[in-house]
């Protein structure tokens, strides 16, 4: 145990030695998070067998912790199994902050600027067509929005396209989800508890054998999607990570973990959110016919909205922000790791604690939205956006992609169909936390639904959008280069 060196945040109480291990949630820990939270004010302290966490349940503690005082609470907690053995430390989601993390930040930071991403909508114009196009034909919705979330990024880092879902280098991103999620499940592996034991020799530390078999999996996929992409005619990020000044000294195996998890982190956050957005659809619909009405207005119903269409139609950025606060992707938050002991309000905040934003407690908190379970994007107009996508030097880095792909999918799937739930007549989804899916990003639970064009029109426009489309990657990727120089971007390859 470490001294004490002040008064830690108040939290439940704690037994020896376990400390709150024993009351630690395997599944859905929003809820139990929450609980606390509720009962001890917006920052908690607990003790999972010997590691401090510190809770933060709304959003101004979030702000002036993870925000202000970046510089102590931008780390990441250690993770034996996930992040030193089963990604020997290459995940940058999972590297502690230190001048190695920055390096690969600042490799990145070029091709995730703000204006880096405006250059991308017309991949996300294209991809977004494909998607109306086929659930005009399938109401298989989560498969579509994830073959458009991983079309849009697979596009960017490797040149190829992701058309029906089913290649091999997505399912086998399944599986490397999969193995991490096991991998860095919490209380799973003894390792993460007492990591000296990895000294033990291979036959006792059954475990290094699996996360190697893991590894494996992983490395070989990012291996040859970036091979395969520095081979292809066109520009794409691997090129470019490849020729930038800061890849001097890395290898060619950090390099490809980089692109690999830049690819992997854009799939699923961007396909639940836009389950998310369904659900809203069924549980909430008297927001559509609202949404329908400015789109017509704006866009008519002689083609689709677009990206320039957007700022004309504050309501519907009203919806992506709604989507966004009223259910989070990841509700117990993503957590960071102090690097210095801090004093907050009187508390104190030791080296090394584990700091869970939660996002599920900030995004229903009462005294800023009123009713907060109902999904009203009312409460957006004129309002700034949230810090939904994370905080400090953590700060989700591909935000301004996921932010374009989601309002355009929105706007677009609200203008072609009415989303509605299968059965004629029934009544309207009621949102409780059963429907959701327990783990790490949560997700709504399977749930039939009907998207059916609006109109003959907005079907002969879907389609007759779609034919049009040019889906040549390499003319489009040739294209965004050339609009990255164009607006004074220097491109590295
Ligand atoms: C709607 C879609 C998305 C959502 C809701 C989302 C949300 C988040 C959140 C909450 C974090 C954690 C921030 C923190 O710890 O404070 C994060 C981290 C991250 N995101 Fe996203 N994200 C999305 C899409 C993307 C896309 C498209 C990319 C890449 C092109 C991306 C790349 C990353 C990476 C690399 C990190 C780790 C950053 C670090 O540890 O330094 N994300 N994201």
């Amino acid at each position: 145990q470490k001294r004490r060196r002040g008064r830690l945040p108040p939290g439940p109480p704690r037994i020896p030695i376990l400390g709150n291990l024993h009351q630690a949630p395997k599944d859905a820990p929003w809820r139990t998070f929450d609980q606390w939270i509720q009962k001890y004010g917006p920052l908690v302290s607990a003790d999972f067998g010997g590691t401090t966490v510190i809770l933060v349940g709304d959003f101004a503690t979030a702000r002036d912790l993870l925000g202000k005082r970046a510089n102590i609470y931008s780390s990441r907690p250690r993770m034996v199994m996930a992040g030193e053995l089963t990604c020997k430390g290459q995940h940058i989601m999972l590297r502690p902050f230190d001048e190695t993390f920055l390096l690969h930040q600042r490799l990145e930071a070029s091709v995730l600027s703000p204006r880096a991403s405006a250059c991308y909508t017309p991949v996300q114009d294209m991809e977004s067509k494909v998607l109306l196009k086929n659930l005009l034909s399938t109401n298989e919705f989560p498969k579509q929005y994830e073959r458009f979330a991983a079309s849009i990024v697979y596009v960017l880092v490797y040149g190829f396209r992701i058309e029906t879902g089913d290649e091999w280098q997505l399912l086998t991103a399944h599986e490397v989800l999969k193995n991490f999620t096991y991998a860095g499940q919490v209380g799973a592996w003894i390792v993460d508890a007492l990591p000296v034991l990895n000294y033990l020799p291979g036959f006792l530390a059954t475990w290094k054998k699996q996360a190697e078999q893991w590894y494996q999996i992983e490395a070989n996929l990012h291996m040859v999607n970036m091979k395969e992409a520095l081979e292809r005619s066109s520009w794409n990020w691997s090129k470019d990570f490849k020729n930038a000044k800061q890849a001097e000294g890395l290898t060619d195996v950090d390099i490809s973990w980089d692109l690999g998890i830049l690819c992997d982190a854009g799939v699923e956050t961007t396909n639940v959110t836009l389950q998310i957005f369904t659900l809203a659809c069924l549980a909430y619909p008297e927001f559509i016919p609202k949404a329908q009405q400015e789109l017509d207005s704006i866009v008519g119903y002689n083609r689709l909205p677009t990206f320039e269409d957007l700022e004309h139609l504050p309501y519907i950025q009203a919806v992506v922000e709604e989507n966004f606060r009223w259910r989070h992707i990841a509700p117990a938050g993503i957590p960071h790791a102090t690097t210095r002991e801090d004093y907050y309000k009187g508390y104190w905040i030791p080296k090394g604690s584990t700091i869970m934003p939660v996002f599920y407690s900030m995004c229903k908190d009462e005294k800023l939205f009123d009713s907060p379970f109902e999904f009203r994007p009312e409460r957006w107009t004129d309002k700034t956006q949230l810090s939904n996508f994370g905080y400090g030097r953590r700060v989700c880095p591909g935000r301004f992609i996921a932010r374009n792909s989601v309002s355009i999918a929105i706007a677009r799937l609200l203008w072609a169909f009415n989303i509605r739930q299968a059965k004629k007549g029934g009544e309207k989804v009621v949102v409780h936390e059963d429907i959701f899916t327990t783990g790490f990003v949560s997700a709504p639970k399977p749930v039939e639904v009907v998207f059916e064009p609006r109109s003959e029109q907005h079907k002969n426009v879907i389609e007759k959008e779609f034919g049009s489309v040019d889906k040549n990657v390499a003319n489009m990727l040739d294209d965004i280069r050339k609009r990255q120089i164009a607006v004074g971007l220097h491109p590295r390859a």
